[in-house]
């Protein structure tokens, strides 16, 4: 029995650190496990949405999910075993947000964090931390010769690619900035991203660039893209021609995610809605009255985490399996919410108008520990 356990505990282990192989395995079977690609869809979304208001359970067990998810803390584990995160951002405007997003996965539990940006970006990234593995591989149209764009691109790609296979999750956008060249390269990365099974969550700047080419993300059911209420518009007028529509809420993120080929979206608000376009999902544990920049950067990393964790959970089939919705990806966001909005309690609690994003970082491990005990 216990050479059974041990054999078992191996395989996880070596689950976790998938090799591209794997992944594809996995992809395969999540792929065919899926409803969504059978494309039996046995009730309209009207009556899904409408159901789910009905018996008010639009509200996710977020803290019971964020529980299930976590891996326990176990002395046999090495290092890069509970996640290794990239984050595909930072500019010359922008270095607080690939720093806040990269700084919450490891806060959170992962053991690696690394964060592909300019040159410019990386001194000042590195200089916030020496926890990040930060790589100034990403140029601006401003350092390229229009002669050397597609050697510089290739050059680009190639470095990204070097480290690929590592990554459990990719978080493409925050403080990407919108130069056009740089983010053609972050295009594709996002291919290669997505030939390798690499799940993305994309924010910012990463969704101006997907808003205006959806083939990037559309049908991947490994994406989850996290607007704000500027993103979520663009998103909506974009894809479904309309506009926001704040009365039926659920029902329009629901049609969002199906038109996008069931794509995860958190739809970040007062409360934060999450949808597969299988499911919609709510989370409004109490959060913080303050709208600090950095929030979001916050969550894409937490996003990223609890993705990786609740895929291997899933994967593995590890521990039971009475969480419900079942979608990996779904799971990731919830709990990803749930955490964000907690540490923002609990730094106004201690901050009030003075809070920074700075001040929900460093509540992040409080807040898990009310949630998920390290012992
Ligand atoms: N310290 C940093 O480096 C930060 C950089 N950030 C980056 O900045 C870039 C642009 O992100 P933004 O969030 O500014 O882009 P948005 O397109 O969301 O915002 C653009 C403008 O809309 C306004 N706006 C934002 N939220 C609104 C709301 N709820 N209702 C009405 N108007 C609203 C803002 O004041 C801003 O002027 C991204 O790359 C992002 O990741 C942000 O993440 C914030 C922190
Ligand atoms: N009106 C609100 N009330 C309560 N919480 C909110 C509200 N709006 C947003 N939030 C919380 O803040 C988180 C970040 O959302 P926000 O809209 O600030 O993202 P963002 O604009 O992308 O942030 P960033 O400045 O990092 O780019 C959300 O997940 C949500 O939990
Ligand atoms: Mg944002």
């Amino acid at each position: 029995m216990k050479s059974v356990l041990n054999f078992c505990n191996s395989l996880s282990d070596l689950m976790f650190s998938a090799s591209a192989v794997i992944r594809r395995q996995h992809f395969l079977i999540r792929t065919f496990a899926n409803p969504y690609k059978s494309q039996s869809h046995h009730r309209t979304i009207m009556q899904e949405t409408k159901c789910m208001s009905g018996n008010n359970s639009l509200e996710a067990d977020a803290e019971k999910i964020l529980r299930t998810i976590t891996p326990k803390l176990d002395l046999s584990r090495h290092k890069g075993q509970a996640g290794k995160i990239a984050v595909v951002g930072g500019c010359r405007e922008y270095t607080g947000a690939p720093y806040f997003a990269a700084i919450s996965a490891l806060k959170i539990g992962a053991d690696l964090s690394h964060v592909f940006c300019t040159k410019d970006a990386a001194t000042v990234i590195k200089s916030y931390s020496p926890e990040l593995i930060v790589h100034p591989v990403l140029e601006e149209s401003y350092s390229v010769r229009d002669e050397d764009r597609k050697s510089v691109s290739a050059k680009v790609l190639a470095e990204v690619d070097k480290w690929m296979e590592r990554f459990d999750c990719l978080v493409i956008g925050p403080g990407l900035g919108r130069d056009p060249f740089l983010l053609d390269c972050v295009s594709e990365i996002m291919k290669h991203a997505r030939e390798a099974n690499v799940p993305m969550v994309v924010d910012g700047d990463g969704l101006f660039l997907v808003t205006n080419c959806l083939d990037l993300v559309s049908g991947y059911p490994l994406a989850v893209l996290t607007p704000n209420v500027n993103e979520y518009k663009r998103l909506i007028q974009k894809v479904l021609n309309c506009e926001v529509n704040g009365q039926d809420a659920p029902e329009q993120l629901l049609s969002l995610a199906r038109r996008i080929g069931g794509v995860t979206i958190l739809q970040k608000g007062k409360s934060d809605l999450i949808s597969d376009g299988e499911t919609v999902k709510s989370v409004s544990i109490f959060g913080s009255p303050r709208r600090c920049g950095g929030q979001g950067d916050i969550l894409s990393g937490s996003v990223a985490v609890f993705l990786s964790w609740a895929r291997h959970f899933i994967l593995t089939g590890e521990g039971n399996l009475s969480i419900s919705p079942t979608n990996a990806t779904v799971l990731g966001c919830i709990a990803g919410a749930a955490l964000l909005r907690k540490a923002a309690s609990l730094a106004f609690a201690d901050n009030k108008r003075a809070t920074l994003t700075g001040d929900i970082i460093n509540c992040l491990g409080r807040s898990l520990e009310d949630i998920c005990p390290a012992s």
